[in-house]
């Protein structure tokens, strides 16, 4: 009935208000009066979801009788954030529901801030998928997100004593209202065992494995809605349970333990998510992660094949399967063993389906960073993928030696397995071998790859290797995080278009000199900056002066992004002020944040160091505010949000060559902070694209940074001959940042002296050089306005909207299936 179908799904405040109290009486069963905080949330994202859901049915159907083309993205990680004020701009109803909330008296911010972060990855590579979902609804492409429903996210970081403390992240702990359990979308993957040949009815000989264990896979669905649009796409994740979670026969014996085993050792699978970002963990139940999503991914994809379009043949025009990095590229095997062991299809014709259905995107170069698996536990785990592997090696090295006659170098080099020491199969060969195309994701990362990472593979197959630059979504870091500034801008250009179509900033550039705008400009930053120095009073107790620069470096701990550049300036820059107190310094706020792998030892130091040089900064009377130093805690996408709108310097400072992209450095400058920073990544690209009068560059470029290795680099030449840069290093040697304790540091100290695998003396001077332009610019208010004001009005191109329109042009070749509101 009309009033029902009204309340559940009505988009004005009077249905959005009776929807909330309903889904609090009904779902919660809860009245207002003993609701609690966690009770109003839940209505409130149901509130939210049933107008979603009504889309996301609505675009399944269509999707279904149009047969239409599907985009895969296989993805270990995704970082979606908070959901509920993400869809409320999503349904464009935030202004509405604000309204709804302050008639029903409640506590709108508080209940945005009741939602636990999903935080089912790493960093930017998670962040990427999500911000790549939120794109392919909004271009109105059909897709799926596929992954694993960790029951434990990355952990939750605290700061004790200046150290990280990781805290376990449960964040399921009161439920999750966004997303649907499908319990018959369930899949049996397999383990362990053995393979056997046999002859099927028509006497050819096939292959059987005969597995060790059998878990299941089951879906969990979240819907993922477009901005302004009806089109409702899935992340589907995957959760792992005993195919028997009860074994009654143990029970009965009174083995009590027995009887759970197999429910306990099967959930292990979809536990927890590895905290590792970089370096290779290279851990058994990694493998198993990987293959679990993989292998349900795929089983899931045939079952829609069959139920949508039929015949296997056209799978690979049904579907086109991104690889976010090598974590799912065994995908390739197991499509391969489906078709071949399970719908009996002979290895040529399961081969070019495969080939043309894989596309795989590398987001590192960093060698550490490159999977490979021990032989010997991939032919434990897998061992029917292991046979698959080495075929699909010996067609391909087959290739390899018509092409290179007798470069038995390149074959060694180009193969599937490394033979030196220990047997390993290379994840990046399968996945580029596999795979009709390879993208990197900035236009220096992809040519770095195509010369140095797969130079081999690009002399083979040059038409294979693209760039698609990364881009963010504006929805959720300018609309969502940016309220003040997206209406500023809206304002400004005359509509809010830009959201939709991120050139449209454009139209701020005629605005560039006016002093309204300016001030207004300047009255948006400001007010952002007195929001987070409360909300970081609140959880550091550090007090800092919105007058100040927000200098600011967030992203993960690492020693190629070196933090511990932006350190040395720091300390620098308190040097310069005991030396001479009274000089007119530009007061700056200096703001991290940031996740340490667990097991990375450094990475914890700078952690370490950076709240060291925190405690005696801002206690020291004579520096008097002029500096202050702050680690904000458990940097992620929901508090990161606090953070980009706030900031006026974007430290993107990584060593030339080594930040495959970056999306930080998007998020920084679309909300109006200045770039100081390398030509790394898609730093190189922010700085065409603004004008190289609006960034401060430093530093060596990729090309310098090899020579210079070429060369030899000899770190202690520059402490040595660079007075100030010594200075700096012996201060930290002293014991001045550890109560006296001159050992503490030493094993950072002395690998920047001796070792500096990320050079960081060679661009320490350069660094503070240009650390005094920025010091110098901000004085002047107008030009640094203007500056910022040009910066944002030239972001357009970062929007993952051009980068999902790009793969869906070059790579993908897909198109939109609008779903009318
Ligand atoms: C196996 C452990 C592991 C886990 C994650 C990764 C990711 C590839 C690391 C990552 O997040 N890379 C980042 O990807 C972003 C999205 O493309 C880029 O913008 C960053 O430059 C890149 O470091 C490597 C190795």
């Amino acid at each position: 009935d009309v009033d029902r179908e009204r309340t559940r799904t009505g988009m004005s405040k009077t249905a959005l208000k009776q929807g909330f109290l309903d889904n609090l009486f009904y779902i919660q069963g809860r009245f207002r009066e003993v609701a609690t905080p966690h009770d109003l949330y839940m209505a409130a994202a149901y509130t939210t979801r049933d107008r979603i859901l009504e889309r996301w049915i609505k675009s399944a159907q269509r999707y279904k009788t149009n047969q239409s083309r599907t985009v895969c993205y296989l993805s270990a990680e995704f970082l979606p954030g908070p959901h509920l004020a993400n869809n409320l701009v999503n349904l464009g109803i935030v202004e509405t529901a604000t309204e709804a909330a302050h008639e029903l008296g409640l506590d709108f911010d508080a209940i945005i801030a009741e939602e636990a972060e999903p935080g089912l990855g790493n960093g930017g590579l998670g962040r990427l998928a999500a911000c790549f979902m939120d794109s392919l609804s909004t271009l109105q492409i059909p897709s799926i997100g596929y992954g694993i429903r960790y029951e434990f996210g990355i952990f939750d970081q605290t700061i004790e004593d200046g150290w990280q403390v990781e805290k376990s992240d449960n964040w399921l702990r009161n439920g999750n209202p966004w997303e649907i359990p499908r319990p018959k979308i369930r899949f049996p993957v397999l383990y362990g065992g053995y393979t056997e040949q046999y002859r099927d009815h028509d006497g050819r000989s096939r292959t059987r494995w005969v597995p060790a264990q059998i878990i299941d896979g089951v879906a969990y669905d979240t819907p993922i809605l477009g901005y302004g649009v009806g089109n409702v796409n899935l992340l589907r994740l995957w959760k792992a349970e005993a195919s028997e979670s009860f074994d009654f026969q143990a029970f009965n014996v009174g083995d009590y333990y027995g009887a759970v085993h197999a429910k306990i050792e099967a959930e292990t699978i979809s536990k927890v998510l590895y905290p590792n970002d970089e370096p290779e963990a290279g851990k058994e139940l990694r493998l198993k992660q990987q293959f679990f999503f993989v292998s349900c991914s795929i089983q899931d994809m045939i079952r829609l094949q069959f139920n949508t379009v039929g015949p296997l043949d056209s799978f690979a025009e049904k579907f086109v399967i991104q690889l976010n990095d090598t974590h799912p590229s065994l995908a390739i095997a197991e499509l391969m063993r489906l078709l071949m062991d399970e719908h009996d299809m002979d290895w040529d014709r399961a081969w070019d389906i495969t080939h043309r259905v894989f596309c795989y995107t590398n987001h590192t170069l960093l060698p550490e960073a490159l999977e490979t698996w021990s032989v010997s536990l991939f032919e434990r785990l897998l061992p029917r993928h292991l046979e698959i592997v080495y075929e699909i090696n010996r067609h391909f090295l087959d290739e390899v030696r018509v092409h290179f006659l007798g470069d038995e170098d390149r074959v060694r080099r180009m193969s599937l397995i490394a033979e030196d020491g220990e047997r390993r199969v290379r994840m990046a060969n399968l996945a580029v071998v596999g795979s009709r195309a390879v993208n990197g994701v900035a236009a220096l990362h992809s040519e770095l790859v195509k010369t140095t990472l797969f130079k081999d593979f690009h002399d083979f197959w040059p038409d294979r290797f693209h760039n698609v630059t990364n881009g963010v979504t504006p929805r959720r870091f300018m609309v969502v995080a940016n309220p003040r500034l997206s209406r500023l801008i809206s304002e400004t250009c005359g509509s809010d278009d830009w959201i939709r179509d991120l050139d449209r900033l454009r139209d701020l550039e005629a605005h560039a000199m006016d002093s309204g705008l300016h001030e207004r400009w300047h009255e948006v930053k400001i007010a952002a900056k007195r929001d987070l120095a409360a909300w970081l009073k609140h959880r550091t107790g550090v007090l800092l002066d919105p007058e100040a620069i927000f200098d600011v470096q967030a992203k993960r701990i690492h020693e190629y992004k070196r933090q511990h550049l932006n350190l040395l300036h720091i300390i620098r820059c308190y040097q310069r002020l005991k030396q001479s107190p009274n000089q007119d310094m530009v007061p700056r706020a200096f703001i991290f944040g940031g996740k340490a792998a667990p097991g990375y030892f450094m990475a914890k130091l700078i952690i370490k160091l950076i709240n060291a040089v925190a405690e005696v900064i801002n206690n020291d009377p004579q520096i008097n505010g002029f500096i202050r130093v702050v680690f904000m805690p458990d940097f992620n996408v929901k508090n990161g949000q606090h953070l980009y709108p706030a900031a006026n310097l974007s430290e993107q400072i990584s060593l030339a060559g080594k930040e495959a992209s970056g999306t930080g450095n998007m998020k920084f400058s679309m909300n109006g902070a200045l770039t100081i920073g390398t030509l790394d990544g898609a730093n190189v690209e922010i700085r065409e694209e603004v004008g190289k009068e609006n960034f401060f560059l430093f530093g060596m470029s990729a090309e310098e940074v090899s020579q210079r290795q070429r060369e030899g680099y000899h770190p202690w030449e520059h402490y040595a001959k660079d007075a100030e840069l010594k200075s700096d290093i012996d201060l930290i040697n002293s014991g001045l940042f550890s109560h006296g304790d001159t050992q503490l540091f030493r094993p950072l100290t002395d690998r920047l002296v001796n070792q500096d695998p990320f050079m960081v003396l060679a661009d320490y001077r350069a660094y503070i050089a240009c650390q005094d332009h920025v010091a110098e610019a901000y004085r002047d208010h107008r030009h640094w306005t203007r500056m910022s004001i040009l910066n944002v009005a030239r972001m357009g191109k970062f929007s993952s909207d051009r980068a999902i329109r790009e793969y869906a042009e070059h790579i993908w070749r897909t198109e939109p299936h609008p779903i009318d509101l």
